[in-house]
């Protein structure tokens, strides 16, 4: 990821910017957003070697950078627990910039090599190879000894083929497949540009070079100086039910965490990495959780190439296209790509399902050049918005969504039949692909739950209009 954080500046203006999701810019967002929460989960133990990790930062940052979360063990991998009782509003942790690994950290040899083509992300990941070739010689051996392996990233850009044909409905697969072009791109450019100079990076693979992305998207946050990585804060897992923040202090040059609630001593310290749905949390982070609330479907809808009206609607769609919209998880909604999120039942607007598709919908069912032009005249007279408000014809109006359903009615039998074969897939497999295949189960069902909740929405629409 980029996790996403809020950056105060002197005025305490907290600016909310956050490039596209699931294309590497987008992981520079700089608006970011922490929460801390008790987990249940005591903590385990901590491991000896872990006990040396706070000292040797606060002794590298000159300060001090946490007197009330310890390091431990969850199922979550390393997580951090009140090292004593914490009240709602103290600060958990502060960590200067002087000891975060960003781009300005690479030396100055290797950046010059580095042209505009290779992205924030990648020049971190080059940072964390650089350092880790160094082993015990790098000034950062004790954080880069503690990122993950390999092995325990569970992105979907280091699925295999045949994991991914599990997740083949979920807009998450096209998502994978570009965000591992970028990398490919980005590896290419960096083999090109260290071409010349065998010292560095000469037996850097694709695979080393993703394994490093991956610890970059899934430990960094935005920053003003594009994502940096944050020892000891990296260390605390996420609950998307909890709702304070991570301030990115511009002036003060430091991050930090203050605790939303009270927490006992040797309770678990959870932070919120953003509102990011389960595609989000897969794709940077490797991880779902069960009955996500951020979670929603990308739908896209066409105008059936043997439409009678087709080029008419085309042209008229083209002549009224709007800016295309960027939503939190960074889903945007172009003139035929619309996200869809749980619609709450009884809900009377349908919050959940956008206008633009409704309106969509309403163009696609037109059956004349005249009730076009109608739309086109009512636009005029609005805001210049195509098909806003319902179609003064209730019968026409039902159609739109009906139409609408039905697609709907399309993609969660795509999605059921998908959920079958999971569940009736090999029973034989084991760990890493057992685990998978739950992550995938995460995404798919609740991806299910959004597209059913819209269709109920819908179909109660029509039913009472
Ligand atoms: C910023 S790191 C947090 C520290 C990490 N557990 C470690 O061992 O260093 C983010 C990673 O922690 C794990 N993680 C965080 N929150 C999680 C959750 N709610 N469920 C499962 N895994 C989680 C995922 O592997 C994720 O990529």
């Amino acid at each position: 990821m980029l996790l996403q954080s809020v950056i105060i500046t002197s005025t305490w203006l907290a600016r909310t910017q956050r490039p596209i999701f699931s294309t590497l810019c987008r992981r520079f967002l700089i608006f970011c957003e922490f929460s801390a929460s008790i987990s249940s989960v005591k903590a385990s133990h901590i491991a000896e070697d872990d006990n040396e990790f706070l000292p040797w930062l606060e002794h590298k940052a000159g300060a001090e950078i946490s007197s009330a979360l310890s390091i431990g063990r969850s199922s979550y991998g390393r997580s951090l627990y009140a090292a004593k009782d914490i009240k709602t509003g103290d600060c958990l942790l502060k960590v200067p910039y002087s000891v975060q690994l960003a781009t300005d950290n690479l030396p100055p040899e290797i950046t010059c090599l580095l042209g505009d083509e290779v992205g924030n992300v990648a020049k971190v990941a080059l940072l964390i190879l650089h350092e880790k070739k160094l082993e015990t010689n790098s000034q950062w051996a004790p954080y880069i000894s503690r990122l993950p392996q390999p092995d325990d990233l569970h992105s979907t850009i280091f699925w295999s083929d045949e994991e991914l044909e599990m997740i083949r409905p979920s807009a998450l697969y096209e998502e994978t497949l570009t965000q591992k072009t970028q990398i490919g791109k980005d590896f290419h450019a960096v083999k090109l540009a260290f071409d010349q100079y065998p010292d560095h990076f000469q037996d850097l693979t694709l695979q080393g070079f993703a394994h490093a992305y991956g610890f970059v998207t899934s430990r960094a946050w935005g920053r003003s100086r594009g994502a940096s990585m944050i020892p000891f804060a990296d260390f605390l897992n996420h609950d998307g039910t909890s709702g304070s923040y991570v301030l990115s202090d511009e002036g003060k040059r430091h991050s930090e965490v203050i605790a939303d609630r009270d927490f006992a001593q040797g309770d678990e310290v959870l932070i919120r990495y953003g509102k990011f749905s389960n595609a989000t949390l897969l794709l940077d982070f490797g991880f779902t959780v069960s009955c996500n609330s951020y979670d929603q479907v990308r739908i896209e809808l066409n105008i059936p190439q043997d439409d009678a009206l087709y080029t008419q609607k085309l042209e008229l769609l083209a002549r009224h296209q709007t800016r295309s919209i960027k939503d939190v998880n960074e889903f945007t909604s172009t003139w035929n790509s619309f996200a869809i999120k749980e619609v709450r039942s009884g809900s009377r607007k349908g919050k959940g399902i956008p206008q633009s598709l409704r309106a969509f919908c309403r163009i696609v069912t037109c059956n004349s050049q005249q009730e076009l032009n109608a739309l086109e005249i009512e636009a005029a007279r609005n805001d210049g918005r195509l098909a806003r408000c319902p179609l003064k014809d209730k019968n026409r109006e039902i159609g739109a969504h009906r139409f609408l359903i039905s697609e709907i009615s399309n993609l969660v039998e795509e999605y059921s039949e998908c959920i079958k074969l999971m569940v009736s897939d090999s029973p034989y497999q084991c760990g890493k692909s057992v685990l998978r295949r739950r992550l995938a189960h995460d995404l798919l069902t609740g991806e299910l739950r959004v597209l059913k909740s819209a269709s109920a929405w819908l179909e109660n629409y029509c039913s009472t209009l």
